[in-house]
């Protein structure tokens, strides 16, 4: 179906970086519907030319050379447009009427790319104005909230405007093309199934590590910190395509079903016991990439005494018979050492060992910065004697599919949201489940844990991130 794409938040960082560069791929590759238009949203008063001017300077600045083709361009250019309103006022939703199409056949996705406290009113604004018919869809960012409560008004609002079908809830990390690839090598491979499971896997490790600090969203950080920036959202959905039961279908509400169970099943962590089970830090003064960084509270509209946890890690347990007893231990943070993002399945050892140097076997689940997918095995070393190392089967999914471009994940989900496919997005009680096991720890922090242990810029977080692992013989996979 012909349809526009109205961009809330059009002149902000999420849609200068990521949303506009996506689009012009999909543009380039004659992935969008013929006359879609592009319209730009915000309060600063532009004229068109200049949001062109805008959106050309940080897309040339994102996407690739090779892939930057001026006559992509400027075909690319002639979709968008800009309108200055004030998302927040109900009367600036007329303007909209007179510039969009919103027929039956022809249709409208919102996407709202503002803070989340903007959502309930522009929701409810687009419906009050008629303009969310059944011919329209509405995106939204994580997080959706900063707690429990808040997600529940959110969503309640979306849902007085829009139908759950038409809400898409957009978490980046399941457009990227490798945790994709973790549905495909878990249910489409007979090999690990009967592996997969609590009898033989030791533990699960998920990673997402970044060597950049909060940049210019301080603002917004301060307020989030790790566990409501990433942990809530991306680790919880990563552990989640880990962990489910294989759906019936490949669709949207098989696909979310099995995944709710698992955010149901989430073991809780609450009061004292965050001491025990969760470690919170935040970064000082360091040396990364070669150059000094500042402290957290040395950063751009940052409090100078806050307690926003910039690093996160945590051991949970999901209470079902597939994961009883098997520890699933999360991290992510900024300014940290590397860039790498993976999940590690620590597979138990062979029940009795015939080799005294055997190894249990590792599968790493590479998402960046390299997409790969390895598998550790023992073997032999050659010549006399046993002895065994382990080795790599590896497969480089760059390497592998070297004819394909490697789409960013904005490009799939925005894709998706255009063919109205919702199978990679939160539903609306994914959300809230985790929201539901995500709480009890922020209130067990405010209670018994307030002050995040410090780690200097470009180390590998706080010494009680390893501990949390080594008190059961466990290390971070390196
Ligand atoms: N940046 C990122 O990489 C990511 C962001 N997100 C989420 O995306 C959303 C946007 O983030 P981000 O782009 O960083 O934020 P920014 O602060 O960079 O951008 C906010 C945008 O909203 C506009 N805006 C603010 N108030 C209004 C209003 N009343 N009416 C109309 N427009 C308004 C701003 O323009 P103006 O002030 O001129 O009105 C600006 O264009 C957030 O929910 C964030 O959590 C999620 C994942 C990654
Ligand atoms: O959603 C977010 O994700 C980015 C990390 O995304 P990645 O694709 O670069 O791994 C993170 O930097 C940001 O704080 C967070 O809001």
């Amino acid at each position: 179906m012909p349809c526009d794409m109205l961009v809330f938040g059009g002149t902000g960082d999420l849609a200068l970086h990521k949303l506009l560069p996506a689009l012009y791929h999909l543009h380039r590759e004659n992935r969008l519907p013929k006359a879609m238009r592009i319209i730009g949203i915000s309060r600063k008063v532009l004229p068109r030319a200049s949001y062109i001017e805008l959106a050309e300077r940080h897309c040339r600045a994102q996407i690739e050379k090779k892939d930057f083709i001026e006559s992509s361009w400027l075909s690319f250019s002639q979709r968008l447009d800009y309108l200055a309103m004030d998302a927040a006022q109900a009367a600036d939703f007329s303007r909209l009427t007179s510039i969009l199409k919103c027929t039956p056949e022809h249709g409208c996705i919102y996407y709202l790319a503002t803070a989340p406290h903007l959502f309930e009113s522009i929701a409810a604004n687009l419906a009050l104005t008629g303009l969310a018919g059944a011919n329209t869809r509405i995106v939204i960012e994580k997080p959706i909230g900063h707690s429990l409560p808040s997600a529940l008004n959110i969503n309640a609002a979306i849902g007085a405007a829009f139908s759950e079908e038409q809400v898409f809830r957009i978490d980046h990390y399941l457009g990227k093309e490798t945790v994709q690839n973790l549905m495909a090598l878990r249910f489409a491979n007979a090999l690990f199934e009967p592996v997969w499971r609590a009898a033989h896997i030791d533990h699960v490790q998920i990673t997402v590590n970044e060597t950049i600090g909060v940049e210019n969203r301080g603002a917004y950080y301060d307020q989030a910190g790790a566990m409501r920036d990433m942990l809530q959202n991306h680790l919880l959905q990563l552990l989640c395509l880990v962990a489910m039961e294989a759906p019936v279908r490949f669709d949207a509400d098989a696909v979310r079903n099995e995944k709710v169970k698992i955010l149901q099943a989430l073991k809780p962590i609450s009061g004292l016991n965050v001491q025990d089970k969760t470690v919170r830090g935040q970064y000082v003064a360091g040396q990364t990439n070669g150059h000094t960084a500042p402290a957290y509270y040395f950063e751009k509209n940052v409090d100078n005494d806050s307690d926003t946890e910039t690093f996160v890690a945590i051991e949970a347990e999901i209470d079902n018979w597939r994961w009883a007893g098997v520890p699933f231990y999360l991290r992510t943070g900024k300014r940290l050492a590397t860039k790498t993002s993976e999940i590690v399945i620590q597979f138990k050892p062979v029940p009795h060992s015939l080799f005294s140097d055997s190894q249990a076997n590792l599968l790493v689940i590479r998402l960046q910065p390299e997409e790969r997918i390895s598998l550790e095995l023992m073997a032999k070393t050659p010549g006399k004697g046993m002895r065994l190392e382990p080795v790599k089967l590896d497969i480089n999914l760059a390497e592998a599919f070297q004819d394909s471009r490697r789409w960013k994940a904005y490009e799939r989900l925005l894709l998706d949201v255009i063919e109205n496919d919702s199978t990679l997005f939160m539903r609306r009680d994914e959300v809230e489940a985790a929201w539901q096991w995500v709480d009890p720890i922020l209130s067990g922090w405010q209670q018994h844990y307030q002050r995040p242990r410090p780690y200097p810029a470009g180390s590998n977080g706080p010494e009680q991130a390893h501990s949390l692992l080594e008190r059961h013989n466990r290390a971070w996979h390196a």
